[in-house]
């Protein structure tokens, strides 16, 4: 529906249930200017609403919602965690009474993600919109169906499978080092070429294309320039800025037919995004099947290993692939981003890196795929990355049935809040430096010659990492994403030296991830071999 038509269907709505409210509250409308008068009141009263409800109620009504202001998601709950002396659990009263607890400690962790991990489920809201925007795919799937699913997808993203897309996520790294090197144009006063550029753009369409890659077996060349209406797909679908907030807690709060009737921008901008990709996937998935029944076909596709095992029926499979690619192209993108800040804002960091790298290719001329995982300081790096800005920043679950956490009892229907954040800064399991950049806690040097990796980064258990989540609904692309964060981040480093360009730390933005800021820049200057 054109802008125009869509306000004056909204205008007279408004005006019918204004009348209406009138009539029924025994108001005599004596003119035309008094109904004006009334319909102006009643806008009035309706803007005074939803002003204070972003600026005070929010803060208020949900966890979701934090601070206002432009602090990150589970930015308060941090702070709750590391100042309010607890046993494992925060307790606090939403909306209407609802009842938030907020898990702290590793066993109270322990009960929800793993022991009992199957009575606490996603939140029906969250349920209902991403089915209505990605449809329903096993982000969103619960019990049993969620078990049968997940076996499928360990299988996709199986040690071997991952191993088998190293080669293609380091030719990407190539790729992306060019990109940057073409765009040094600058010449500084020591004669070497630098570009100030855009940190998200960058590392958007390196993943994307990635994921068409992984995903679907296409790859974009997005990263070359091409494809362009496919990033604005992926952007307006799987992209949570602060505007998808207030779109969430509208289809979260509202019924469906108020919903319906007043279709938003962003409604309407989804519908068309999600259209587009599932008839391109459709075509493709076509495409596949044709060539897997001639038997011609590489298996290492989500797409074809899915549609392929005979575990999904058709209507199945382009749900999950895109509820997968919302899952794993923002978080991805987000996440090297914030690596490639962490480098830039650590020059020390950065130098004993690219030493690293060097003497690790002194020997052999060229790092291998299985070097890539095994270098300390490299692993440190994007561990300690991740750790400190979760992209997933906050989830929430509830209980389906009267249950006990860490021995307390727990009524069916309380909220549970799960805070990566909050658990990866605690100074209960990280210690005093908590909310530092500190790679060095994920080496190991108990042998100074041959330091190695140490998995959990020194805290006590891997639950205090909680960037992936844990148990039976962690994420399925970990080592994925991980192998794609290290390739790109070492062969950036390689190649270019790497600034902030402002001494403000930027801050998480986005609601369901969480990524810096969509304007944050790095200075990239090649290094003078
Ligand atoms: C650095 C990048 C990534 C991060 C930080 C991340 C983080 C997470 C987290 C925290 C969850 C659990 C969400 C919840 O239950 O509330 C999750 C689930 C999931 N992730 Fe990732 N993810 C990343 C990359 C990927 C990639 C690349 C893929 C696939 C291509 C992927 C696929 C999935 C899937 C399918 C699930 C649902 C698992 C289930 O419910 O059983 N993720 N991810």
């Amino acid at each position: 529906m054109p802008a125009r038509s869509s306000f004056l269907v909204k205008l007279s709505l408004w005006a019918a249930i204004t009348w209406f409210g009138c009539r029924l509250s025994g108001i005599r409308l004596e003119s035309i200017g008094t109904f004006a008068i009334w319909l102006c009141g009643t806008w009035v009263s309706y803007c005074i609403i939803i002003l204070g409800w972003r600026v005070f109620g929010r803060q208020w009504f949900s966890p979701y919602n934090d601070l206002p202001g432009p602090k990150p998601l589970g930015h308060q709950i941090t702070q709750w965690v590391n100042t309010i002396p607890n046993d494992g659990l925060l307790h606090f009263f939403g909306f209407l009474g609802a009842e938030y607890l907020i898990t702290t400690n590793v066993e109270s962790l322990s009960d929800v993600l793993t022991n009992r991990s199957y009575l606490f489920q996603k939140t029906s809201g969250l349920r209902r919109w991403t089915v209505r925007f990605f449809g329903e795919g096993i982000v969103i799937q619960e019990g049993e169906k969620h078990k049968q699913n997940r076996k499928s997808f360990v299988q996709v993203f199986n040690q071997r499978q991952v191993d088998k897309l190293k080669p293609i996520l380091s030719g990407k790294s190539t790729q992306i080092v060019d990109r940057i090197e073409e765009r040094c144009t600058r010449i500084d006063k020591n004669q070497l070429k630098s570009a100030i550029l855009n940190v998200s753009d960058l590392t958007k369409a390196i993943t994307l294309d990635v994921m068409g890659i992984v995903a679907l077996g296409v790859d974009f060349n997005t990263i070359l320039g091409q494809n362009v209406e496919i990033t604005e797909v992926f952007q307006t679908l799987f992209s949570t800025g602060d505007l998808k907030k207030s779109h969430f807690m509208w289809h979260n709060s509202a019924p469906s037919w108020l919903i319906k009737m007043f279709p938003s921008k962003i409604d309407r901008q989804m519908d068309d995004a999600h259209l587009k990709l599932k008839i391109n996937l459709e075509r493709l998935l076509k495409e596949k099947l044709a060539l897997f029944r001639t038997k011609d076909v590489s298996d290492e596709d989500i797409l074809t290993q899915i549609a392929c095992s005979g575990d999904f029926t058709p209507e199945e499979i382009i749900p999950q692939v895109v509820t997968t690619l919302a899952a794993g192209f923002e978080s991805t993108a987000g996440t090297l981003a914030w690596t490639l800040y962490c480098v830039a804002a650590n020059r020390e960091v950065q130098k004993s890196l690219r030493q690293e790298l060097r003497d690790a290719k002194a020997t052999k001329g060229q790092l291998s795929e299985a070097d890539y995982e095994k270098l300390p300081l490299l692993n440190g790096i994007c561990n300690e990355s991740s750790r400190l800005y979760p992209t997933f920043a906050m989830t929430m679950r509830k209980a389906t049935c009267d249950t006990y956490i860490t021995g307390r009892h727990v009524q069916a229907g309380t909220y549970i809040v799960i805070v990566p954040r909050a658990i990866n800064r605690a100074k209960h399991l990280w210690g005093a430096d908590a909310e530092e950049f500190v790679p060095e806690r994920w080496i190991d040097r108990t042998d100074p010659e041959t330091p190695k990796i140490n998995p959990t980064g020194g805290a006590s258990s891997p639950m205090s990492m909680l960037s992936f989540l844990y148990g039976p609904r962690s994420c399925v692309g970990r080592s994925l994403s991980l192998a794609e964060i290290r390739r790109m981040t070492a062969r950036i480093v390689e190649r270019f030296e790497m600034e902030t360009t402002s001494s403000v730390i930027p801050e998480s933005t986005g609601w369901l991830s969480s990524a810096p800021s969509s304007d944050l820049q790095l200075k990239f200057t090649q290094i003078d071999e």
